[in-house]
């Protein structure tokens, strides 16, 4: 380890984050009244150019309207390739109340992408003297994003949590498929003619999951578009949970149990984590480093693997 001591990403829970379009303020009710740890209403993507005026006021009266419960509140505010982002960020900034926890920015290429933001949000907040500072969150979804990933994470004090958005990143990275996560069908190695399928998201995961716990951000996986595929879901869920990322987005209610089932650590996992932890007091006691656990070695490392997960589970509980 670094004399440099990895900080602590933000306690709070982010097992699932629903996201809903700004302009079907219909579903906002339901998205509060849902399972999700973190509420995403969207401005981007999934509202349309003639809709973007009416979904940003819809969003603002909702943020005060709605009784959002415990929820980390967010907003995806529009890329700053586009003429809309600054007006979301002023108008949710000068508008919105202070329910508002957090703005998600899309398509970050670099960190002055996220400098740019800061000063406009530093400035409102100080010139309207909101009290609750705005937290920030990205989506790593172009290949300039990727290319840049570790000073992104460095950005701003604001920065919580980093997701992976596999649309656009397949778009950005001219790869061909239209899919949205998960399986893609000619991404196999071959072994005496039987196709074994290797996962082209993961090394995109792994850069995100290194350059957020090197600077205290949440890594989160980002949609996955098949929301009839429950299986798909679980299994790219259960690959970024074990490569290291905190929760998945939901881009339909139905993704909600399934994300949370798989980034809550199952009572067997806090069980043998306990049990290791207990093992490792024991042979402290006995002035040993190391100790067999279930016919296994364990050692410090060990103690340290055991409380991502028992600080997981204590998080969730809360
Ligand atoms: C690549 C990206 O950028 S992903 C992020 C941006 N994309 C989004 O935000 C899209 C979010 N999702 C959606 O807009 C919608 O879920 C869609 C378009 C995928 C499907 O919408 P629908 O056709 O209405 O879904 P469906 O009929 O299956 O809905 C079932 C129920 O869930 C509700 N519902 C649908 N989507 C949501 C949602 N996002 N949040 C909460 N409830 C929802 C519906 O209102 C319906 O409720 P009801 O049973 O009370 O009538
Ligand atoms: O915004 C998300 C994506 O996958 O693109
Ligand atoms: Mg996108």
């Amino acid at each position: 380890m670094s004399f440099r001591l990895q900080p602590p990403a933000p306690a709070r829970p982010n097992r699932c984050q629903l996201f809903g379009p700004g302009s079907r303020p219909a579903l906002f009710a339901k998205m509060a009244a849902s399972a999700a740890d973190v509420i995403n209403i969207d401005l981007e993507d999934s509202v349309a150019p003639s809709d973007k005026e009416s979904a940003r006021a819809n969003v603002i009266a909702a943020v005060s309207d709605i009784d959002w419960g415990k929820k980390t509140l967010s907003v995806r505010i529009n890329g700053l390739d586009t003429p809309w982002w600054y007006r979301d960020v002023v108008d949710l900034l000068e508008q919105a109340g202070d329910r508002l926890d957090m703005i998600m920015i899309p398509k970050v290429g670099c960190a002055e992408d996220v400098y740019a933001v800061d000063a406009l949000v530093t400035a409102i907040e100080r010139a309207k003297g909101r009290k609750k500072p705005i937290a920030f969150e990205v989506i790593i979804e172009s290949a300039a994003g990727i290319a840049h990933v570790e000073a992104i994470a460095a950005s701003s004090p604001r920065l919580q949590a980093m997701s992976l958005g596999a649309a656009d990143f397949a778009a950005s990275m001219g790869m061909q498929t239209t899919g949205i996560g998960g399986t893609q069908e000619n991404y196999y190695m071959l072994q005496n003619g039987a196709k074994h399928w290797s996962d082209p998201w993961h090394w995109a995961q792994a850069a995100i999951v290194a350059a957020c716990r090197t600077h205290g951000v949440l890594p989160v996986d980002g949609p996955f578009g098949d929301f009839s595929d429950d299986e798909g879901f679980r299994a790219q869920a259960l690959r970024s949970a074990t490569l290291g990322m905190v929760g998945k987005w939901a881009i339909h209610p139905k993704q909600v149990a399934l994300a949370n089932e798989v980034f809550t650590p199952s009572d067997a996992a806090v069980t043998e984590a306990r049990e290791i932890l207990a093992a490792m007091d024991e042979a402290k006691a006995r002035g040993e480093g190391a100790t067999v656990y279930k016919g296994r070695l364990v050692d410090i490392a060990s103690i340290k693997q055991a409380e991502v997960i028992v600080r997981q589970a204590e998080l969730i509980a809360g």
